[in-house]
């Protein structure tokens, strides 16, 4: 049993700055929008009222587990184990970060992990050779370009060049496409909404009938979560940057999935009570207070939105372990599908 009641938060909810840590165009949409800014008061309801807490740390952690027994069970049956391989361009701090965590991943897994570093001024074409020399290596099984990639790399040329059967993001048109095609899977699909709808399942959050509502359409989060929730039988709803009435649109739903990249945009009264919220969004608050002089909050406002809704994620803890985990899930069936083949 996953759902469990944990204490909120002590809110402290306003900010002077938030930055958006990792897509570029939200970065850049964000510089257009830097006169809006959304404050959320907290509610003071009571510890123990309102929305369990899906603690995506500890789903996570079995899901982790469960692939190591996985893992280790096929490298005795085979003598082969899965193999990742992490390309990194250029040196970001969060980037660095979250390569990190994956190959940490994926050696407690039992995962091989490889990885390359390319320097930001690497040319696409020495990228492509990356890409292409690990498309033919048989022990690698999975292949993930860190995004966002300098402005002077073409992204989608390097997303293109990754073979479908290695693509552990789905972030290759072709498996985009078997996505959204009923009737046919794609060899892989995107992390990031593959745990939120695992989440979702393993919280015992009906998915099939209910409304959901996605806030957000990028080709990694918004759009693939529409496709997965309607493949799983949600009436989905997509609300986008241009959608005049997302709160209303929003009030309706049994399921809001919120991936906008703006910091709390999504407030306490966007929620039906007892809907279930899962929050994508991360997105770093100056905080004088804390060690490393920001902190993390999600596109929703955790501290308003738990004493009405029925399930809620936190961030950090929710949506961002979960994607790790279904990266090395992902590699799991990559490698599964080359030693039953
Ligand atoms: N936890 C995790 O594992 C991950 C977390 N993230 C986080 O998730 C969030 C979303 O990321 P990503 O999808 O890459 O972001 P993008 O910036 O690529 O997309 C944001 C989407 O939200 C929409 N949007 C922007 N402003 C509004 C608004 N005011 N009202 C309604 N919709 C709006 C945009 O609309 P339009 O299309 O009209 O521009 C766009 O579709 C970010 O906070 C990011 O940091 C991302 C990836 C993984
Ligand atoms: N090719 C590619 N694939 C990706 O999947 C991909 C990417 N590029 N670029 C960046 C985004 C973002 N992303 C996250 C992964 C883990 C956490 C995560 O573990 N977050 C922790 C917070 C950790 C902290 O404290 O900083 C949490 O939410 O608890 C967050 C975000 C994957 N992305
Ligand atoms: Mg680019």
């Amino acid at each position: 049993m996953h759902l469990r009641r944990v204490s909120r938060h002590n809110a402290s909810s306003s900010y002077v700055y938030s930055a958006q840590i990792w897509s570029e165009s939200a970065h850049r949409e964000r510089k257009q929008h830097k006169n809006r800014r959304f404050s959320c008061n907290a509610t003071g309801a009571n510890s123990d009222e309102g929305a369990a807490i899906i603690d995506g740390k500890a789903i996570a952690q079995t899901v982790r587990e469960e692939i190591g027994v996985e893992v280790a069970s096929l490298k005795a049956s085979t003598g082969k184990v899965p193999g990742l391989a992490v390309v990194l361009v250029g040196g970001r701090k969060d980037s660095e970060t979250y390569v990190r965590s994956k190959k940490k991943g994926c050696e407690e897994a039992g995962i091989q992990s490889f990885g390359t570093d390319l320097p930001e001024d690497v040319t696409e074409e020495e990228l492509l050779k990356v890409v292409a020399d690990y498309n033919a290596d048989p022990s690698v099984h999975g292949i993930l370009v860190q995004l966002p990639l300098p402005d002077h790399i073409n992204e989608e040329n390097v997303l293109n060049a990754i073979s479908i059967e290695k693509d552990v993001d789905g972030f290759h048109p072709l498996n985009m496409g078997l996505l959204a095609q009923r009737g046919r899977e794609p060899f892989f699909v995107p992390c990031t909404p593959k745990g939120c709808v695992e989440l979702l399942e393993r919280s015992g959050i009906e998915i099939s009938g209910k409304t959901a509502v996605v806030i957000g359409r990028s080709n990694i989060v918004g759009m693939p979560a529409n496709l997965l929730l309607q493949r799983r039988d949600a009436t989905v709803t997509v609300v986008h940057s241009r959608t005049p009435n997302a709160k209303e649109v929003t009030q309706q739903a049994d399921i809001v999935i919120v991936a906008c990249g703006r910091a709390e945009m999504v407030r306490g009264d966007w929620i039906k009570p007892g809907a279930a919220v899962i929050d994508v969004g991360i997105n770093a608050v100056d905080d004088a207070t804390k060690k490393r002089g920001y902190r993390l909050v999600g596109d929703a406002c955790f501290d308003e939105i738990k004493p009405i809704a029925g399930a809620i994620t936190p961030v950090p803890g929710g949506v961002g372990p979960m994607t790790i985990a279904m990266l090395l899930q992902n590699t799991l069936e990559g490698f599964k599908r080359t030693v039953s083949a």
